[in-house]
């Protein structure tokens, strides 16, 4: 109570503030976060939203930039007492080049460390994911796994590799002297399949089934389990991690934590069907339409058409080799290290995550009437 009476006092910054996660992310920080005096928002395209931000209490300072330029991304961290690096190229479906993938998620990583380092600022929070654990291309499975289940992690996609390679670097980094002499604190958030309000993915296949008189096909096993956590509740956790990092440096500090949450685990269509169902599709087959090796083969098609198209055009569909093995492997998570480590709990039940979700659809419904 006390805390919240004080003079608003900290600087946070949040990279990739525009994004799905980040303005989520952004908006909690606002909401939820009392002791902020000034918030930047860094992101490569920054969005008009921004600007309605700007009149509320707390300075909302907005920093167009690219990670990977170390002279941007010092000038955001210097003076900013924490920082919350969400901003990454998300690409499993070959739009990004790998040397791009990486020069954003691993060498923007490296460069928002450096800045913490250069600038003195002693907290840093990193969106890692689910990927750099898994579902490995061999398809095994992980089943209510939690941070320490042991698990062959084998990353041949650009993606999980450099998310990999990333969380690596935010975790060595942990107790690395920063300009002052005090230790830099760090840790690694891992979020599974997020769902909620702006998600890209739940749009295309509303859109999809709209487009096939309002049925989608099943294409995988409804057996085959994904773990999935609501935006709001990754957010809530990034601003919990925040806010604890500094008191439990010894325990938090160098950790990972797995974002979860009170969503069911389901398969990856059945749990978007939670959404789009109340929005009028349908999602046609007990089992799925085409057989496994039909489906491999068109996801080999594919990969083969977006390399020979390439000089001419991007194809770059939702079907490759890589989406179909994640999609039909089971990776769920139960864990409550997050509970244990800094008292999380989900914010928002999964009652209302899914409401929230559904008036997203709709409203994206009501609005291309
Ligand atoms: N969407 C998901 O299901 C999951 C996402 N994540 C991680 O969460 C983070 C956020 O992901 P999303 O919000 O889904 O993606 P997003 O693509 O919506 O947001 C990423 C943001 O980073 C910005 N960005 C990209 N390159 C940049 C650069 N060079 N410099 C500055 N900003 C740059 C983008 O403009 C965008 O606003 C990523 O690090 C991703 O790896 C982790 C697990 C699951
Ligand atoms: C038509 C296909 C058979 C079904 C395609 C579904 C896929 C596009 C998605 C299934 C699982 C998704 C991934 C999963 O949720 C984990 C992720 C974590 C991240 O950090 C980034 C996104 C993603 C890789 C996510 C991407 C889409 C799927 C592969």
């Amino acid at each position: 109570m006390a805390e919240s009476a004080e003079a608003p006092k900290l600087v946070y910054l949040v990279t990739g503030g525009c994004g799905f996660l980040g303005e989520h992310v952004v908006r909690m920080l606002l909401e939820r976060e009392p002791r902020l005096r000034e918030l930047r928002v860094f992101d490569l395209h920054l969005s008009p939203w921004l600007e309605e931000l700007k009149t509320g209490p707390v300075q909302v300072t907005a920093i167009q930039g690219d990670v990977t330029q170390a002279h941007e991304v010092a000038a955001a961290v210097s003076g900013a007492h924490v920082v919350i690096h969400t901003a990454g190229l998300v690409d499993v479906f070959g739009r990004a080049s790998p040397e791009t993938i990486h020069k954003v998620n691993v060498q923007g990583t490296q460069n928002v460390i450096e800045a913490c380092v250069q600038m003195g600022t002693r907290l840093l929070v990193y969106t890692s994911s689910m990927e750099v654990v898994g579902p490995n291309i061999k398809g095994h499975p992980f089943y209510r796994g939690n941070e320490d289940t042991p698990y062959e992690a084998v990353h041949k996609h650009p993606y999980p590799h450099s998310k990999a390679q990333a969380e690596r670097l935010v975790l060595e980094a942990n107790g690395r002297k920063v300009h002052g002499g005090l230790p830099l604190v760090t840790c690694a958030l891992r979020p599974t399949g997020i769902y909620g309000e702006g998600h890209q993915i739940m749009r295309d296949f509303y859109h999809q089934g709209l487009r096939l008189g309002g049925r989608l096909f099943r294409a995988i096993p409804a057996s085959v389990e994904h773990g999935r956590v609501y935006v709001g509740n990754v957010a809530w956790m990034h601003v919990l991690v925040a806010r604890e990092l500094e008191q439990r440096a010894a325990l938090m500090g160098g950790q990972v934590y797995f974002c979860y949450d009170k969503s069911p685990y389901k398969s990856y269509e059945d749990f978007n069907m939670e959404f789009l169902g109340p929005c009028g599709l349908r999602l046609v087959g007990t089992r799925p339409l085409l057989p496994y090796w039909l489906l491999v083969l068109l996801a080999a098609l594919n990969a083969l058409l977006q390399w020979l198209l390439r000089p001419l055009l991007l194809y770059a569909p939702l079907l490759n080799p890589y989406t179909l093995a994640v999609a039909n492997t089971t990776f769920t998570v139960s864990t409550n290290k997050a509970q244990r480590h800094f008292g999380y709990e989900p914010l928002f039940s999964w009652e209302e995550s899914r409401t929230r979700t559904i008036l997203w659809v709709q409203g994206m419904e009501a609005s291309a009437q």
